[in-house]
C-alpha cells in the first residue's frame, strides 16, 4: 500500500469519507453565520470563496492535518530553496525564483537571482529595440509581427497570458504555432509580412518533432521571401536551455535566449519562454505579472496553513477527487479573455499529477490527478451545465470571475457576474419542490470555489497562475507524487518515430499491433 493510503491522518479522513458526501452545504451555512468568512480568504488581488464545499470545520482540521503529516510546507521549502526535488531527473525546481524581484535575492541564493536577472535585462533590451523598430528584419523594415513557435509549455503560457491581456498590447502581433499539422503556420503566414516578422523558435529541449518541423518551414518561408542573406541571423531567434542544439538549426546560439533545466516547460512562461509576451505588451507589464505570481509565492511561502490559499484549494482538491472520487473537475472563467485557462491548466495539472506511482516509484492506489476540462461562461452554461446541475457525477467546478471589467472593453458585466453567482448557488441549493416533476429536480449540494478577481491585470492574472502551480504541487505533496517529469509523454513520441517510415513505405508494415495495421492500410489506401 502506498504511503498516503498507510497514513492514519488519511485513514482517518477515509473513516468520514461517506459523511462528507452526505454533508449538506446549505446545512453548513444554516448552522454557520460567519461561514464565508471563515471559509475564503483573499491574497495577491484574489478572493477565494470555498464555502460551497462539503467541509465543516472540523474536517477541515482534519485536511490540515494531513497537510502537516505529507510534510506540505517542508516540501515547499526544499522546492523555493533549490533542493533537487525532481529527484527522477536530478533536479531542481526554480520557477519561483523566475519571479524574485529585481534586486533581490530571493530563496534560491544570489547565483540563481544573477543569471535570472542577466536573462530578465537581456530580455528587456532587446524587447524594447524590437518594440521601438530600433533593432529591424533584415531588410531595415520593422518588426510588426511575432511568429511564435513551440508546444506545451513553449506555447500555452505564452498563449493565455496574450489573450487575456490583449487590450494592453502595444506590440507586434503575435502569432502562436504549437500544431504540427500546418494549418496554424499556414494562418500566420498569410497574414506576416516576410520582411516585417520575428520568428522566436521556443523548446526547452530543441528536440520536440512537431517544433523543429514548423520552424524549418518557417524559415523556408523567410529565406524564400526575403531578399537578405542574413535574414535568418535577424529574424529568427531561439528560446532554450539547449543551445548546444540551436546550431543545428543553422542558428547562431550567441543570439539565443537560455533557460535553465530547472525550469520545467509547464512551468515557464516566467522565463525567456514567455519572450513573446515581453514583445507584445513590454518589458514592465511583464515585470508586474511575475510580480503578482511573487505576491502568490510569498503568500504560499508565509501564511500559515490554515490561511494559505494554495494549500487550502489543493486539500479540497483533493477531498473532491481521490477522497470522495470525483474524477473530473471543471475551470469555468466569466470572461472570454480567459478562454484559454482550461487548456493550460490541463498540462499544468494533468501532465504534472497524472501518475500513478509515487516519488520513490511505489504504485499508489488512490485516484491523484482528476481530469481538467471547461469552457468560458456563460457559453459553457449553454452546453455542459446541464450535466453538471443533473448529471449522474458530481464534478466540483473552479468559478473565475472578475470584478472590474477591463477599461473599453463592452459588454454587461451585470448579467455576467449575476450568472456567474447564480450558477454556483444552483449547484448548491438545487430545487425540489414538492409535487415536482422528477426530471425538473435538482439534486443540489454540488461543491464549487469562486475565484473573485478585482481585475483582470498583469499582476492578478499572474497571482492566479501562481496560485494553481502552487495547488498542483500541493496535491503532488500530499500523493508523494514528483509534479515535475513527464515519462508518459515519451513513449508516444517513440512509437511515433517508429511508424513513420512504415506509414511512408510501400512494405507491409510488420509487427505491429492488428489495429495499427489495419489503420496504416486503410491511410496508405485513402491517401493514394
Ligand atoms: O519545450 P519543449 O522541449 O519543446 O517541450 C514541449 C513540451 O513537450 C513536453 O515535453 C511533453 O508534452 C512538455 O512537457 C513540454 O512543455
Amino acid at each position: 500500500m502506498d504511503t498516503l493510503a498507510n497514513d492514519d491522518t488519511w485513514q482517518r479522513l477515509w473513516a468520514s469519507r461517506e459523511a462528507i458526501a452526505r454533508q449538506s452545504i446549505n446545512g453548513l451555512f444554516a448552522e454557520d453565520a460567519a461561514r464565508f468568512d471563515a471559509f475564503s480568504l483573499t491574497a495577491a488581488g484574489i478572493l477565494f470563496d470555498y464555502s460551497k464545499q462539503p467541509l465543516s470545520r472540523a474536517t477541515r482540521d482534519r485536511l490540515l492535518a494531513l497537510a502537516r503529516a505529507r510534510e506540505v510546507a517542508r516540501l515547499r521549502d526544499a522546492m523555493l530553496a533549490g533542493e533537487p526535488i525532481n529527484r527522477s531527473e536530478g533536479r531542481a525546481v526554480l520557477h519561483t525564483a523566475l519571479r524574485v524581484p529585481a534586486g533581490e535575492i530571493g530563496w534560491a541564493g544570489p547565483d540563481i537571482a544573477r543569471e535570472v536577472e542577466d536573462t530578465r535585462s537581456r530580455m528587456a533590451e532587446l524587447a524594447e529595440a524590437i518594440r521601438t523598430g530600433r533593432r529591424t528584419g533584415a531588410t531595415g523594415q520593422p518588426i510588426e509581427h511575432v511568429i511564435n513557435i513551440g508546444i506545451g509549455g513553449s506555447d500555452l503560457g505564452p498563449r493565455l497570458v496574450l489573450e487575456a491581456l490583449a487590450p494592453l498590447a502595444d506590440g507586434p502581433s503575435v502569432h502562436f504555432v504549437a500544431n504540427v499539422d500546418g494549418v496554424e503556420l499556414q494562418r500566420a503566414m498569410a497574414c506576416c509580412d516576410p520582411e516585417r516578422t520575428l520568428v522566436l523558435v521556443v523548446s526547452k529541449s530543441f528536440g520536440t518533432v512537431e517544433t523543429m518541423a514548423n520552424a524549418h518551414e518557417a524559415m523556408a518561408w523567410l529565406r524564400r521571401r526575403v531578399p537578405a542573406d542574413d535574414v535568418l541571423e535577424r529574424q529568427v531567434m531561439a528560446v532554450t536551455a539547449n543551445l548546444e542544439r540551436v546550431s543545428e538549426l543553422g542558428l547562431d546560439p550567441a543570439l539565443a535566449l537560455p533557460m535553465w533545466d530547472w525550469v520545467g516547460g509547464r512551468y515557464s512562461l516566467w522565463s525567456a519562454v514567455g519572450f513573446a509576451i515581453m514583445l507584445g505588451i513590454g518589458p514592465s507589464a511583464f515585470a508586474e505579472l511575475l510580480a503578482g505570481a511573487h505576491a502568490m509565492d510569498r503568500h504560499f511561502s508565509e501564511a500559515p496553513l490554515d490561511s494559505n490559499m494554495p494549500v487550502l484549494m489543493g486539500l479540497v482538491s483533493v477531498l473532491n477527487g481521490t477522497l470522495l472520487g470525483r474524477r473530473s473537475q471543471a475551470v469555468v472563467p466569466y470572461t472570454e479573455r480567459l478562454g484559454r485557462l482550461s487548456a493550460y491548466l490541463q498540462q499544468l495539472v494533468m501532465e504534472s499529477n497524472g501518475k500513478s506511482v509515487d516519488r520513490d516509484g511505489r504504485s499508489i492506489s488512490l485516484p491523484t490527478a482528476a481530469a481538467i476540462w471547461g469552457q468560458t461562461g456563460t457559453p459553457g452554461q449553454h452546453a455542459f451545465f446541464q450535466a453538471l446541475h443533473q448529471g449522474t457525477d458530481v464534478v466540483p467546478v473552479d468559478f473565475v470571475g472578475v470584478a472590474r471589467p477591463v477599461a473599453g472593453e463592452h459588454g454587461d458585466p451585470l448579467e455576467l457576474t449575476a450568472n456567474l453567482f447564480a450558477q454556483s448557488q444552483a449547484l448548491m441549493q438545487g430545487r425540489g419542490d414538492p409535487g415536482m416533476a422528477a426530471e425538473r429536480h435538482c439534486p443540489g449540494n454540488r461543491p464549487s470555489n469562486t475565484l473573485l478577481l478585482e481585475a483582470l491585470t498583469p499582476s492578478s492574472l499572474g497571482a492566479l497562475i501562481a496560485l494553481y502551480e502552487h495547488r498542483t504541487f500541493v496535491e503532488a505533496a500530499i500523493w508523494g507524487i514528483n509534479a515535475f517529469d513527464q515519462f508518459g509523454v515519451e513513449l508516444g513520441k517513440v512509437l511515433a518515430t517508429d511508424l513513420k517510415p512504415l506509414i511512408a513505405g510501400g512494405q507491409a508494415p510488420d509487427g505491429v499491433d492488428g489495429s495499427t495495421a489495419g489503420l496504416i492500410a486503410r491511410y496508405r489506401d485513402w491517401r493514394g
